[in-house]
């Protein structure tokens, strides 16, 4: 009887779901949009935790806000047939069939802004994806540069960007044709994430140019990180009749400097990879000498 209350003057209150509809029109954020929603939820009735998940592309998406409780109510989120994730609500007490109404209710609303939200998230990530190698593209790589430059000047934090260029690569698509040079691409891309790790960031640059920012790096391990990935490529092997194709790569290595635009960042990374290409490929050059550093320039 009280829940039935409290839902009757939820439903008469404000006019919660004319807000819920107005504010889930004014954002194609999946993250703002789950924002709204749990606000509104919480408005209606208690819980503990809103869990959603849903695999967009080639990422998992996971928005979550609360702690949890032992009883729980799942949702698999469907419109025309075409899945936009799961979501979960947990708490300490048992929902009643009242409040059960209300969610579903009130999912009923969310459902085309998320369907749009997570359109607009694919056609995003899309854009900011290499398709070849489904690596994070240069546009990618100019957002991420920008941002942690930023950090860099606000928090003093370590950042080292490295850019790895096949070497002779147009040899390989001379020789053996575009489509092993594509596989050898894409090879390379899965040897870089081997070889770095989970926070670190790769970026296919250009055609047969890849980048990698290591956060809380200085540039002597940098160069090693460097080194570790140049080993990791030579060791690709692409068949091509009864010969294996194979690949050297070269590396320029430079940490950011506090002030440093992503311009000046990229440029003297640049620098370095084009004296390890001038200095005779299959190596690693560092942009300068850092202050009571054991690297040298080399
Ligand atoms: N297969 C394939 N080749 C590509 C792709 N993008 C760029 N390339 C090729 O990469 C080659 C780059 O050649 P160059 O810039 O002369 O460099 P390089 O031959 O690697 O020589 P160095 O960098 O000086 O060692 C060209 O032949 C491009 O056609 C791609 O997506 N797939």
């Amino acid at each position: 009887m009280a829940l039935r209350q409290a839902r009757d003057a939820w439903t008469g209150a404000g006019d919660p779901v004319a807000r819920l509809y107005r504010r889930a029109s004014t954002t194609l954020s999946l993250e703002q949009l789950l924002g709204i929603f749990a606000e509104e939820l919480a408005s209606a009735l208690p819980y503990g935790q809103l869990v959603y998940r849903h695999r967009l592309g080639h990422q998992d998406f996971v928005y979550s806000t609360g702690t949890g409780g032992s009883h729980r109510c799942d949702y698999q989120l469907t419109l025309e047939g075409i899945n936009y994730g799961a979501l979960a609500l947990k708490r300490r007490t048992r929902f009643h069939e009242e409040e059960l109404e209300i969610i579903e209710y009130l999912l009923g609303i969310l459902i085309c802004p998320l369907r749009n939200a997570c359109q607009y998230a694919l056609v995003e990530q899309a854009a900011l994806t290499d398709a070849l190698t489904e690596i994070p593209n240069k546009r990618a790589l100019d957002m991420a540069l920008v941002r942690d430059c930023s950090i860099d000047d606000r928090h003093g934090d370590n950042f080292t960007l490295i850019l790895c260029d096949l070497d002779h690569f147009k040899d390989v698509n001379d020789n053996y044709g575009h489509v092993i040079g594509d596989h050898i691409l894409k090879a390379t891309a899965k040897a870089l994430r081997e070889a770095t790790r989970e926070g670190d960031s790769i970026f296919r640059f250009g055609g047969e140019e890849f980048a990698i920012v290591l956060p809380h790096t200085d540039s002597d391990d940098g160069l090693e990180v460097a080194d570790r990935i140049r080993a990791g490529v030579s060791q690709i092997r692409v068949p091509f009749g009864d010969h294996q194709v194979s690949v050297t790569a070269s590396a320029g290595v430079a940490s950011h400097r506090r002030g440093e635009t992503p311009d000046q960042w990229l440029a003297r990374a640049d620098d370095a990879l084009y004296r390890a290409k001038n200095g005779g490929r299959n190596c690693t050059r560092v942009a300068h000498v850092v202050k009571g550093s054991k690297t040298q320039p080399v």
